[in-house]
């Protein structure tokens, strides 16, 4: 991996620099069930499991996550019924977010420090609009250049991933064409929306969705950890 070969670097957040993608998990699970454990209307009712997560949900801005479940059980989904699971999925969030606390994957710190020793201009783009909250509390926060998250992509205008939209206008703002920028992504909609921006290179972080389903979405390469993509002492950049 040669780092300096690029102009940017744009990491999703939640599974990729810290662990928060396991917090919306049980968010979103929490709020589906209880959901669906009192719909009596037409569409699937069997219960809400981490495929359903995987398929419809993750990576994806809050809302089109909550219409795109409902649709898939065949469940009616006015806008005023996904907005009001959304927002509860948010408290139940946020509830744990203050509770709890982020610590970043000590391996993607290892990676931002080195990206720091190199001078790359590094973005965060996350569907959640808690993005930044998010690297506040992981004192994070000051090191990118610029945080494309939920509330940003909603205020421009901006389709949320899988479209590639947010991340091309993360790359913009760091001043990087998208073919000389990397894209990190543990979510099955975001390596789509980095191969869909035809990015330099576009890494896929298996926290779950698996090497399969990430290398099919267009993954470059799939790792484990972002340490792995720190190059050894003696290397090179
Ligand atoms: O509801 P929020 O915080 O705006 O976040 C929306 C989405 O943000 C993404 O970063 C997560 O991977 C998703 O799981 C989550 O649902």
């Amino acid at each position: 991996m040669i780092w300096a070969d690029y102009d940017a670097v744009l990491f999703d957040l939640d599974g990729v620099v810290t662990p928060t993608a396991i917090v919306h998990m049980r968010a979103w699970s929490e709020m589906f069930n209880s959901f669906l454990a009192s719909w009596d209307g037409e569409g699937d009712t069997a219960p809400y499991t981490d495929a359903d997560y995987y398929a419809q949900v993750d990576g994806k801005p809050r809302y089109d996550g909550v219409r795109d479940f409902l649709t898939s059980r065949g469940i009616p989904a006015p806008e005023e019924r996904v907005v009001e699971l959304g927002d509860r999925k948010n408290d139940a969030f946020n509830v744990v977010l203050e509770r709890d606390g982020v610590e970043a994957y000590p391996g993607s710190v290892l990676l931002l420090d080195h990206l720091r020793g190199l001078g790359v201009p590094l973005g965060v783009v996350s569907s959640s609009a808690n993005a930044p909250a998010v690297l506040q509390a992981a004192g994070l926060l000051d090191r990118f250049q610029t945080v494309v998250s939920g509330t940003v992509a909603t205020e421009l205008g901006l389709p949320g991933k899988p479209a590639p939209d947010t991340f091309v206008h993360g790359a913009e703002v760091l001043g990087a064409a998208p073919a000389k920028a990397v894209v990190l992504e543990d979510a099955v909609s975001g390596v789509r929306a980095g191969a869909a921006g035809h990015f330099g290179l576009v890494i896929g972080v298996d926290r779950g969705a698996g090497v399969d389903r990430l290398t099919e979405a267009g993954a470059d390469v799939v790792v484990a950890d972002l340490a792995e993509l720190v190059p050894a002492e003696g290397a090179g950049a």
